[in-house]
């Protein structure tokens, strides 16, 4: 799949892209993998190899919530560049290095009092992730230890597979309604696609975010499993799809996720346009400071 990054050479220079990480690489071997093999990554992103599995764990860590800025949008797409082009890897497995929350969705301090080029790189990099999670090569399964609401439910519900650790806080869900904003069309379908039509239609306007035991029964998550299972029962899960060809997998994942791509692939500069737009709107801009505010007071 050939996509460009496409964001500011200056965003990518202050990355430094698969540096040691510090403390998890200090002679750290990956869990599993023989001796030798070490974690790697970049400061958000903690890469953690399993050579002989041909499994990769990629573990997100951008504290406290895991919220989707620029920059660790930047170092999550060539984290999974690296690992797409290396072919010692068939899977991936997508999950959290902050305790309580898979990823907060996107950076609202991304889209707030910023200026419209702002808001259009960001957006561009959204895009990018989305579709490079959505068509890739590997399998990705997500290992959901935390919330995920809206941007992060939209990285879950674009792996192939998603195990949730069942704990009544780990809500996950599209609740852009819930902030007075809206979710794209091709969060939409992508919900759609993995819901169906009316139960998407319920869950996108009332901005549901599903608990774990009404998550796997409206089939947003694909099992639920107690918190310490989470990570081995991706394993087994990955084993699964792995039995499998690449080659017939791969196609077939890209016959059914085609469409879905397609549609933002054949109008992604006017969706740019159409984000900045409504999220330049004052009305908007009001109703994100309202929403910042209120996770502000909620600390006390
Ligand atoms: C017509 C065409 C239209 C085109 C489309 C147009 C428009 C827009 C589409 C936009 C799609 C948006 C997708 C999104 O993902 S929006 C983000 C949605 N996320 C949320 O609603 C989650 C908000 N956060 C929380 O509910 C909680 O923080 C929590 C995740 C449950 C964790 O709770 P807790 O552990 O108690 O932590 P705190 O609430 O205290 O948070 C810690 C600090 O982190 C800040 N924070 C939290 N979430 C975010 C975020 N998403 N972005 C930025 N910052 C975030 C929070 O304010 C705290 O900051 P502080 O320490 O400085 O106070």
């Amino acid at each position: 799949m050939a996509l460009t990054v496409g964001l500011r050479p200056l965003t990518r220079a202050l990355l430094r892209p698969w540096a040691r990480v510090p403390g998890a690489a200090l002679g750290r071997p990956a869990a599993g993998s023989g001796d030798g093999v070490r974690c790697f990554g970049s400061p958000r992103v903690l890469v953690e190899p399993d050579p002989a599995a041909g499994v990769a764990v990629m573990k997100m860590r951008n504290p406290p919530v895991n919220s989707l800025s620029l920059e660790f949008l930047t170092e999550l797409l060539i984290s999974l560049e690296k690992l797409e082009n290396d072919k010692t890897f068939r899977g991936i497995i997508i999950t959290s290095d902050c305790p309580g929350i898979f990823s907060a969705g996107l950076d609202l301090l991304e889209m707030y009092g910023r200026d419209p080029a702002h808001c259009a790189e960001y957006w561009k990099a959204v895009q990018e992730l989305w579709l490079r999670v959505y068509l890739s090569n590997l399998v990705v399964i997500g290992a959901i230890n935390g919330i995920s609401p809206a941007g992060g439910c939209l990285l879950s519900l674009s792996c192939d597979y998603r195990v949730l650790a069942n704990n009544p806080k780990y809500a996950i869900g599209l609740n852009e309604t819930l902030l007075g904003i809206i979710a794209p069309f091709w969060f939409k379908d992508v919900l759609v696609n993995t819901i169906g039509h009316r139960a998407a239609e319920r869950a996108l306007q009332l901005g549901f975010l599903f608990p774990p035991s009404d998550a796997l029964q409206v089939g947003i998550v694909d099992q639920v499993v107690p918190e310490d299972q989470v990570q081995s029962t991706a394993r087994s899960v990955m084993a699964q799809w792995l039995a499998i060809p690449d080659h017939a997998r791969q196609l077939t994942k890209n016959l059914v996720r085609k469409p879905t791509a397609d549609r933002l692939l054949q109008q992604r500069d006017a969706d740019i346009q159409n984000f900045v737009r409504f999220i330049s709107r004052d009305s908007i801009q009001k109703s994100l400071h309202v929403y910042l505010e209120k996770l502000k007071q909620k600390k006390g």
